[in-house]
């Protein structure tokens, strides 16, 4: 579900033939850089024409008159960031996520991110509606994007209306809620028909997972003992919530033998349960984001409501040690590619909760910090440069199957000697 699929990708040194086309005539030597693709890391330029990746191999000649000339000498040249987990204008907890299609945009080129997929929310239900509502959103976009769907009610009408949005929208992933009980939330009753649905579409089904009922009774305790603050999140949906959700989620799909994709993974808890299916030979994907990657909890318990609120989303940031667990957890294959769930709020909307943690509307920023957090955290002997264009691009073409003629990725370059992205 691209925006732009009418952009070509030509693999690593292929010809002009059957590329390009179509374009603007503009032609690119990206010259003398180390290519990073997920799989090789080689000396090489890159010849771009029309927007279309020509050729890449050491040395290709040009007509300098003709041709725009970046020298890359001691820089990458690597596939530019694909987010597959962003909220942006996204109507949540009474109010709308404060990026839109424009302002997301320049946040993610800011920071090397070229692509990334957004939730379409139902309206009402209605999947149609839904989607008519985030094209028009997305008008103003300034990068490619697709559409994952969310599913927040059941009925025939949404079992046909999933068909459509696969064959006629090339929307093939569908999200379930398995938490915010009495909004997005939804039942086992109905994750299990969408498992169903899913796997009869060839779609992929991913969950948020916690449990939404006993998050409920959780944050009721916190209250009752008169904990009204930011911590009271993180302490009302403690990891064994998301544990729980996760093996639930994970089992259900192995009953309905269909693949799953667990967004945001934020817990040793959840992250182990991955493993062992994993381990048993259940097709599960694992997401990570930077924010789980690389902050702790104690943020929350910062005595500055501003800043305190700021960190709360859900899963909730964890202790400190579920970070160092889930960059292991990426390291070794358990986890396999990097999101944000980026879903913005200004202070005026975060104080929204500030009596009362369960109204703090609940996301963090990460969309045009990703990139360069992950280098900075990972790229440290934890990951090699192959494996971060991977964890950050490519990896989503593999997990819907989508790395083929037709389907675009974008270049990016990364000049780590002074960390700046272009
Ligand atoms: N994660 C979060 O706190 N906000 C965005 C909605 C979701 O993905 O759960
Ligand atoms: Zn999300």
């Amino acid at each position: 579900a691209l925006s732009h699929p009418a952009h070509e990708f030509c693999a690593v040194g292929g010809d002009a033939s059957g590329c390009g086309g179509g374009g603007d005539g503009t032609r690119i030597l990206i010259k003398g850089g180390t290519v990073v693709n997920a799989h090789l890391a080689e000396e090489a330029d890159v010849y771009i024409e029309d927007g279309v990746v020509v050729a890449v191999r050491p040395d290709i000649p040009v007509d300098v008159d003709n041709v725009r000339v970046i020298d890359a000498t001691g820089k990458y040249v690597m596939p530019g960031g694909i987010d597959p987990h962003t909220h942006l204008e996204m109507e949540f907890m009474g109010t709308v996520t404060i990026d839109d299609f424009f302002s997301g945009h320049a946040a993610a080129l800011a920071g090397g991110t070229t692509m990334h997929i957004d939730f379409v929310i139902p309206v009402d239900g209605n999947l149609t509606a839904g989607l008519e509502s985030y094209k028009h959103k997305a008008a103003k976009a300034a990068m490619d994007y697709g559409f994952h769907m969310a599913i927040t009610k059941w009925n025939d009408e949404v079992a046909r209306e999933m068909e459509v949005m696969v064959k006629e929208h090339g929307i093939n992933s569908f999200k379930f809620f398995m938490a915010y009980k009495g909004s997005l939330m939804v039942t086992d009753d109905l994750l299990l028909q969408g498992l169903r649905k899913c796997k009869s579409l060839g779609a992929l089904a991913m969950v948020h997972a916690e449990n939404g009922d006993a998050v409920a009774e959780g944050q009721q305790r916190m209250i009752d003992l008169g904990i009204t603050g930011p911590e009271g999140h993180a302490l009302s949906r403690p990891p064994i919530l998301e544990g729980e959700a996760t093996a639930r989620a994970i089992r259900l799909a192995k009953f309905i033998n269909t693949p799953l994709y667990v967004v945001h993974v934020m817990s040793i808890d959840a992250m182990d349960e991955i493993a062992k299916a994993k381990r048993e030979g259940q097709r599960v994907i694992g997401e990570p984001v930077v924010s789980g990657l690389v902050l702790d909890d104690s943020w929350l318990w910062d005595p500055d409501f501003t800043i305190a609120s700021k960190y709360v989303m859900s899963p909730p940031i964890r202790e400190a040690g579920h970070g160092k667990a889930l960059q292991a957890a990426l390291s070794s294959g358990i986890l396999q590619l990097v999101g944000t769930d980026h879903c913005t709020f200004n202070s005026t909307q975060k104080a929204f909760g500030s009596d009362d943690f369960r109204k703090i509307p609940n996301g963090v920023n990460g969309l045009e910090e990703r990139m360069h957090i992950l280098w900075d955290s990972m790229v440290t002997g934890k990951i090699s440069v192959t494996d971060y264009v991977r964890v950050t691009s490519t990896e989503w073409y593999y997990t819907l199957n989508l790395l083929k003629p037709g389907f675009s990725l974008e270049v990016t370059r990364l000049s780590y000697q002074n960390a700046l992205f272009n």
